[in-house]
Formats: structure tokens, C-alpha cells, sequence
């Protein structure tokens, strides 16, 4: 048996015959192994899982999920996998009745079925929630049950769409670490998600996608260290700043850092020669206005390595 769950190359998808949704990304997954895609709105991370998880065909390339092919033997490839889309029908059962019915699709014996369900409600805490009806559920709780339920079953490989979104932190961290648990198990997962923490919590590997290619990958140890170079200074001006655009053109033009961010009066600057630059760097945001009250300088994050690899436009 291949110690690969899911391999692809070439892989390429247009919707409309002119743009590609996903263009010519290759990438194995070990089993066991959680594999994070991380890309900004539109990179094409939907698309992808899509066509993994059989639900639509590729222009081209090829995929193997488990030594399947999706397209021609998708029943097979769906009995093995489970999917948490990021937008899913809730149905208009209750909590209770929602996971039964989940458990009876998946033809998930009735003891097995049992105690799951009480394991599952118990951990997402929907316990309270039992005789609520599914459609009448916040957005966090809603993915709470969509994610439970997909844990019913007993598969190969998960893959989660942004799975915490609108999860407290404390459900956020409870989910990961569940998955991790699993993973631990032998669960392959596959995982996107906007919040760059969790993929660095969570993943062993981390692709970063950009208008449908795969722009960078690694363990998130691994792009660490390979954008190491970069700093963030963070300065605050104590009051809002004007024309964040100016300032923004102003030192990325001169090459003094690779981006620059403004909330409110809170400006950050990232860049490889930010310490080298700091007299220049300053200069600049005063000659834009910005009279620095508070600096700070700190290492790369995974979302400074993110923003540095797939820009800020
Ligand atoms: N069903 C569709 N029909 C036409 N175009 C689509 C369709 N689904 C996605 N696209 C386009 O394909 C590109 C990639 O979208 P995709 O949903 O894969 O990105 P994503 O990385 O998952 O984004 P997000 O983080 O917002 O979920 C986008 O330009 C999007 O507009």
C-alpha cells in the first residue's frame, strides 16, 4: 500500500473557459497527515477540495485520492472520505434528529452510532442544543453540527473548508485539537482555513495558494525559517493615519519593505531590511505624516510569511 492518501499533478480547472480557478498545482499528502491550504479569498482552495472530494471534474491533470481516480470511481472515493463544505444545507430536523439521520446515510452500526453521537455532542457541546432545530442555530453552531456529524462515520481522509468559521476560540481550539487527535490515529486531513494560527497549530504541511497556483510550501517551521529575513515594525501614531495609500506607496516604492498595513493609527511595516532601513523607514512615515509614539519589532509570524508570498493587492 502507498503510504500516499492523495497525490496530484498538473491539476487545472476553468469555470468559464477563459480564467483558471486552479492552474497547474501538484502536491502529495502522506496519510496520516494534516495538510493545511492557505490562500487568500479566490486563490483557489474550494476548487481544489472540490475536485478531490469528486464534486466537480478537472479541465485537466490528474488526481489519486487512495489510489482512486475521483472522476471514474467517485462512489468508491466517497465511501472512504468525509467532507465539511464550507456552505452545507442545514436541515430542518433537530440537532438530535440531524445526527441520527447522518449516522443512518452512513450506514454507521446502531451501538457504534450511539456512543459516537454522545461523544461528538458532548465535545461540540451541542448538548443543549439537542432539540433545537438545525436551521434555527447560529452560525457557529451550525458548523459545530456540520462538523460533528461528518465525525460520525468512520473514513480515510477528512477534508475541512474552513471548518472554525464562526467558532469561539475555545470551540475553535477544542476542534483542532480533536482533529489532531485523529490525525494521531491515522486520519489524513486536508484543511483550509483563513486564520493562519490555526494552520500553524495544526498542520504538518502548509501549501500557500495565489490565483491558482501553489505559491509556497513546507512545514510551517520550514517557510519560517525560509522568510526569516523578515521583520515587522509595528508603530503607532497615536492618531489615525490620513492617507494610508501615500504612505503605503511611499516606502514600497522606495524598497524600504515588501508591505505596509494601517489599522487606524496603528501602521505595520514588513520587509527583509526593516532593521537595516529603520533611520529611512522612519523618515518616511514622518515626512507622510506619522509621528511614531510607539515602535515595535518583532520576527516573521506565518501571516507575515503569507502576506509576503502572496502580496497584499
Ligand atoms: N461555481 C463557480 N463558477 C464560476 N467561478 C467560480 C465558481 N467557484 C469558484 N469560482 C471562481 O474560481 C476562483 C477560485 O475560487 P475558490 O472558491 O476556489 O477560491 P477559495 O480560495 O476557496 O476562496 P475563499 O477563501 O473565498 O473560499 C475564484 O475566482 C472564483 O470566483
Amino acid at each position: 500500500m502507498s503510504d500516499l492518501a492523495i497525490s496530484v499533478r498538473s491539476l487545472r480547472k476553468t469555470y468559464d473557459g477563459i480564467r483558471y480557478a486552479v492552474d497547474g498545482i501538484s502536491f502529495d499528502v502522506k496519510r496520516g497527515e494534516i495538510f493545511g491550504l492557505l490562500g487568500k479569498n479566490g486563490a483557489g482552495k474550494t476548487t481544489t477540495i472540490r475536485m478531490l472530494t469528486t464534486l466537480i471534474k478537472p479541465t485537466s491533470g490528474t488526481i489519486e485520492v487512495l489510489g482512486l481516480d475521483p472522476q471514474r470511481e467517485p462512489l468508491e472515493v466517497r465511501k472512504r472520505i468525509g467532507v465539511v463544505q464550507q456552505s452545507e444545507s442545514i436541515d430542518f430536523t433537530t440537532v438530535e434528529n440531524c445526527m441520527k439521520i447522518y449516522a443512518t446515510l452512513w450506514e454507521v452500526p446502531r451501538e457504534v452510532a450511539k456512543a459516537r453521537t454522545e461523544e461528538l455532542m458532548e465535545l461540540f457541546d451541542l448538548n443543549p442544543l439537542r432539540k433545537s432545530r438545525a436551521f434555527e442555530l447560529s452560525g457557529g453552531q451550525k458548523k459545530r453540527l456540520q462538523v460533528a456529524r461528518e465525525l460520525l462515520h468512520d473514513m480515510d481522509i477528512l477534508f475541512l473548508d474552513e471548518p472554525t468559521v464562526g467558532m469561539d476560540p475555545i470551540m475553535r481550539r477544542k476542534v483542532l485539537d480533536y482533529i489532531k487527535r485523529r490525525a494521531g490515529e491515522g486520519l489524513t486531513v486536508v484543511f483550509t482555513t483563513h486564520f493562519l494560527d490555526e494552520a500553524d497549530y495544526l498542520c504538518d504541511r502548509i501549501s500557500i495558494m495565489a490565483g491558482g497556483k501553489i505559491v509556497a510550501q513546507g512545514k510551517a517551521s520550514e517557510l519560517k525559517v525560509r522568510y526569516s529575513g523578515l521583520r515587522t515594525l509595528e508603530v503607532d501614531a497615536g492618531s489615525p493615519v490620513r492617507d494610508p495609500a501615500a504612505l503605503r506607496e511611499a516606502i514600497v516604492s522606495r524598497g524600504l519593505a515588501q508591505d505596509v498595513s494601517v489599522d487606524g493609527s496603528v501602521v505595520k511595516v514588513i520587509g527583509r531590511n526593516i532593521s537595516r532601513e529603520l533611520d529611512e523607514v522612519i523618515r518616511v512615515l514622518k515626512a507622510n505624516g506619522v509621528y511614531p509614539e510607539n515602535i515595535t519589532m518583532r520576527e516573521a509570524t506565518l501571516d507575515d510569511v503569507f502576506i509576503q508570498v502572496v502580496g497584499v493587492s
